[in-house]
């Protein structure tokens, strides 16, 4: 089942007189959800005239717009376009199909037109149609970036005979995938069929927000569109179902939120909520716990829960001890006094009143005994954003036990470049165009990730207590890596993710290529780039990254250099110096 309802339109071949009556008839009758028409006739002589007859005229009402995709005249007369758009704007289009964008377009001039064409008329997206073929990104990228990235350009990729590699046209703003017929070939039975490779091209863009269109080539004058529209159909419930956790997440998808900050703000009980449906995750944890618990020396161990929020962790503690067979005592410390209440109550029904409760800042609580194993989750998408540094260093100084361990041992960030026009525009009208120096957490999803992920760093909480410095001036990092290109891209930014070491081998991870299991507590971060940059295959892309700390603030800077040989290196703003746009708060 496709995550997205799946939109199917027909394109016939060569022009429909009436528009109301082709989808009243023949739309109906192919079970399409909407077709592609040509707006008018192709009508020049109504430029000088000022308006059109009724007989030049395609769509005349508005009463079928919801289901009619514009399609403009052939490339010719810019005044001609205009008047369409106005006309498709009048009878209520969503969108027009602009003229194809080939080898043989004059980029300039098909860019200024299309510019003005938007820039004048309010309302009317204009989609811009490519066939998937060598050079044809390179021809659109220069065309959007002629048009200053203007968000009501989008696309429609025709695919054709030639199976070739659209992952990067994923993080392009493709509003349409255009089949013509003489891409199908016949079954047994003489229905059509797609081929093997062009399936699964078709299935992979079933999870993003696109619709079908069915052109009808020249050549198939005469096949019945029904039959195409059912195969596309019968495709999409060819699709495994998503699993819970990607079920779950669907709905955040490409959508921007700030990250939060648990250390400065307290989170309700919904957030708690939300984190404790993460089974994966606390199970992880439970495993690590029994682990400690199994290799600790001490007859009676202390376990603590530091940051336990509404109790998850010391609920699995408690578990953890008992499959160990060992005597632990524990105790809980949550500085969030709204959460506090719902930890004697379920200390109370839950638990049998056996934790100890502590209302208090990890960082200057001093306590009468100390722990054997100090359990905290304090981690953030890109590992170390929610402070967790510096919350363990002051808790391992005052809580833990000369000999005690810490869960997580250690964790460490990683980020990749990337590709996203989506997440691009949505971050610079994020917070009155303050938003483009500042990370989100996303999932990311229309957006093609241009290399692995790297290792930006990484902390440890296994040194001894005593030799832990006692101001944050080594909890600061600068990292820099540097990425090879392998297809022309437009870079918008970093995807950050992290893993973490839980205690022994009991790991967690959001990178995508050793993701926990259906864990989805944690989507990746993303660090936008105030300018794409745009990279050729062979280029190398170089990330330099900062954490920095001042006082009261933790923050990151972060930088992309692109180097293709003397000529065409470039380098983006240092963003967010001195935390002028971001900060996470002690
Ligand atoms: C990400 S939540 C995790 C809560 C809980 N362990 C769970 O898994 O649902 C982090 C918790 O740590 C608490 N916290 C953060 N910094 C703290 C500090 N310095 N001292 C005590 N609690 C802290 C927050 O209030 C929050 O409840």
């Amino acid at each position: 089942m496709a995550l997205n309802g799946l939109r199917v339109g027909v394109e016939p071949c060569g022009m429909v007189a009436d528009g109301d009556a082709f989808v009243a008839g023949e739309m109906e009758r192919s079970e399409a959800d909407f077709a592609v028409l040509a707006v008018t006739h192709e009508a020049e002589a109504a430029v000088d005239r000022g308006y059109f007859i009724l007989s030049e005229v395609v769509v005349k009402t508005s009463q079928h717009a919801y289901c009619v995709l514009g399609r403009a005249s052939t490339w010719g007369d810019s005044d001609l376009l205009s008047m369409e758009l106005q006309l498709a704007a009048y009878v209520g289009l969503k969108r027009v199909l602009a003229p194809e964008l080939s080898a043989s377009t004059n980029l300039a001039s098909y860019a200024r037109t299309l510019l003005a064409l938007v820039s004048n008329t309010a309302g009317v997206p204009l989609v811009v149609r490519v066939r998937a073929e060598e050079g044809a990104w390179a021809r659109w990228n220069r065309v959007r970036m002629l048009c200053g990235h203007q968000v009501r350009l989008q696309v429609a990729l025709e695919l054709g005979d030639d199976a070739c590699d659209l992952s990067q046209w994923r993080a392009e703003p493709v509003q349409l995938i255009v089949l013509p017929t003489r891409m199908f070939v016949g079954n047994a039975a003489g229905y059509p069929v797609l081929r093997k490779d062009h399936q699964a091209e078709i299935k992979r863009w079933m999870d993003h927000a696109v619709a079908y269109v069915i052109r009808q080539s020249e050549e198939d004058e005469d096949v019945n569109l029904i039959d195409y529209v059912r195969y596309l159909r019968f495709l999409a419930g060819t699709l495994e179902d998503p699993s819970a956790a990607a079920a779950a997440s669907a709905e955040y998808r490409d959508v921007l939120q700030a990250p939060l900050q648990p250390l400065m703000d307290h989170l309700e009980s919904a957030t708690y909520e939300t984190f404790e449906m993460d089974l994966p995750k606390y199970d992880h944890y439970e495993h690590a716990m029994m682990r400690a618990i199994q290799d600790s020396p001490q007859k009676e161990i202390v376990l603590m829960v530091v940051g336990a929020g509404r109790g998850p962790l010391v609920t699995r503690a408690l578990r953890a001890a008992r499959q160990a067979g060992r005597a632990v005592q524990v105790i809980a410390i949550e500085k969030n006094p709204s959460a506090l209440v719902e930890l004697q109550l379920r200390n109370a029904n839950d638990w049998g009143h056996q934790v100890t409760l502590i209302r208090a800042d990890m960082r200057g609580w001093v306590p009468t005994q100390r722990a054997d194993i100090l359990v905290s989750e304090l981690l953030g998408s890109f590992g170390d954003n929610e402070l967790s540094p510096e919350c363990l260093d002051a808790a391992c100084r005052l809580l833990l036990a000369p000999r005690g361990v810490c869960i997580p041992q250690s964790y460490a960030a990683y980020v990749a470049p990337l590709s996203s026009t989506l997440l691009h525009a949505r971050a610079q009208a994020y917070g009155d165009g303050h938003g483009l120096e500042t990370p989100y957490v996303v999932n990311i999803h229309a957006a093609h990730i241009l290399a692995e992920p790297q290792l930006m760093w990484s902390f440890s909480h296994t040194q001894p207590s005593d030799q832990i410095a006692g101001d944050n001036r080594h909890n600061q990092r600068w990292a820099t890596a540097t990425f090879r290109v392998q297809s022309p891209s437009l870079v918008h930014g970093l995807a950050g993710y992290f893993d973490a070491v839980l205690y022994g081998n009991v790991e967690l991870s959001i990178r995508p290529d050793t993701h926990t299991e259906d864990m989805h507590s944690w989507f990746p971060m993303y660090f936008p780039i105030k300018q794409p940059m745009t990279a050729s295959p062979g280029d190398e892309l170089t990330v330099h990254m900062w954490r920095r700390s001042r006082e009261s603030r933790t923050w990151y800077e972060w930088a992309v250099e692109s180097a293709g040989g003397e000529a065409s290196s470039a380098s983006s703003l240092i963003h967010n110096i001195n935390a002028h746009e971001y900060w996470i708060g002690h």
